[in-house]
């Protein structure tokens, strides 16, 4: 697709800080015939929040698994913080991770869960209360046993497990899940606070708004590619044009003319891969009249999505 680059890019070096923080390359897992993840590679960079993004079964868990060391790779790498990441020594104190978030034991309540993992980490167990306040756990649900939790309390308990020993890279496997609107804005402001004082977070999720809203940069996957990645906003200017003209056929005319494949929509305007200046231009030596000329934003990305991951689910990602 024009414009959108499909290699791993690396952020402009800025500062000693500049260095990825997560480095993926050339991850394969193949499960019998299957490809589960074919030949990922991607980084992250501190300061920044990637959104990795995909249907379900397009392969996002299985490559958070093989980064976090939890399934062996078919062939590539990953490392974390510059080492595969069962290299860690204390892996709490330098990488959050919430992988599942009812994988905590279902018999303790939330203050035990968090005091053992303090004390695992070699942790004062008296940071434990004001964690749990932190993600919205007040006194009550901290006393109440995981068993008796809500899956989104879950996901807030295991957003505090992860963030415990104050690591300086989050990895979560859709952490939205289970959280109502309310709480998935809390989330999104706690990771952008979290990316903003340096830390690196790379989080996946099915869906597009959800990821859209809080990344910097977006990985999207399908069937175990990766199908596109960039910058955020360089995807978003990449989406498209929208263009609307006083005789439509002439203009559908126009781009058939000179090789631009042009999406209708049902509102009378044509989604355009193409940008504003050349279009313009091309209208006017043609001599047809525009009514309407803008960057097609988000809606073009959803549209984007919706063509890259057209055989992967694709009604699940842009939901
Ligand atoms: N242990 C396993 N054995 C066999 N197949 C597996 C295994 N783990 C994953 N797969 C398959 O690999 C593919 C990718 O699964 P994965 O869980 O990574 O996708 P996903 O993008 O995280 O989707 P979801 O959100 O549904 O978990 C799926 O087809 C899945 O069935």
């Amino acid at each position: 697709m024009t414009g959108i680059d499909r290699r791993p890019k690396r952020r402009p070096a800025t500062g000693p800080q500049a260095v990825s923080m997560i480095t993926v390359e050339n991850l394969t897992r193949t499960y019998g015939a299957q490809r589960a993840v074919d030949d990922v590679s991607f980084t992250c960079e501190p300061g920044t929040v990637t959104g990795f993004l995909g249907p379900n079964g397009a392969g996002k868990s299985t490559t958070l698994r093989m980064i976090c060391g939890l399934t062996p790779p078919t062939a590539g790498r990953a490392t974390v913080c510059g080492v595969p990441y069962r290299q860690l020594g204390n892996p709490g104190r330098r990488v959050g991770v919430l992988l599942d978030a009812s994988a905590q034991h279902a018999g303790r309540t939330g203050r035990e869960t968090l005091a053992l993992a303090a004390i695992t980490m070699g942790l004062d167990t008296g940071r434990v209360p004001e964690r749990l306040a932190r993600v919205g756990l007040d006194r009550a649900a901290a006393k109440r046993r995981v068993r008796a939790y809500s899956l989104g309390m879950r996901q807030r308990l295991g957003l505090a497990y992860a963030m415990l020993g104050d690591p300086a890279v989050l990895i979560l496997d859709e952490p939205a899940n289970g959280l109502d609107p309310e709480g998935i804005f809390w989330m999104r402001g706690l990771l952008r606070e979290f990316a903003d004082r340096g830390g690196t977070v790379l989080l996946s999720s099915h869906l597009l708004r959800e990821v859209e809203a809080v990344a910097d940069r977006l990985i999207v996957i399908g069937q175990g590619k990766i199908l596109a990645q960039g910058d955020k906003d360089q995807l978003l200017s990449a989406a498209g044009t929208v263009v609307r003209a006083s005789d439509p056929a002439a203009l559908e005319a126009l781009f058939d003319r000179i090789g631009v494949t042009a999406t209708r929509s049902a509102d009378g305007t044509l989604l355009v891969p193409s940008d504003a200046e050349t279009i313009a231009q091309a209208a006017a030596q043609a001599g047809v009249v525009l009514l309407e000329l803008r960057p097609a934003g988000a809606g073009g990305l959803e549209e984007m999505f919706l063509r890259l991951t057209a055989t992967n689910g694709l009604e699940e990602v842009s939901r």
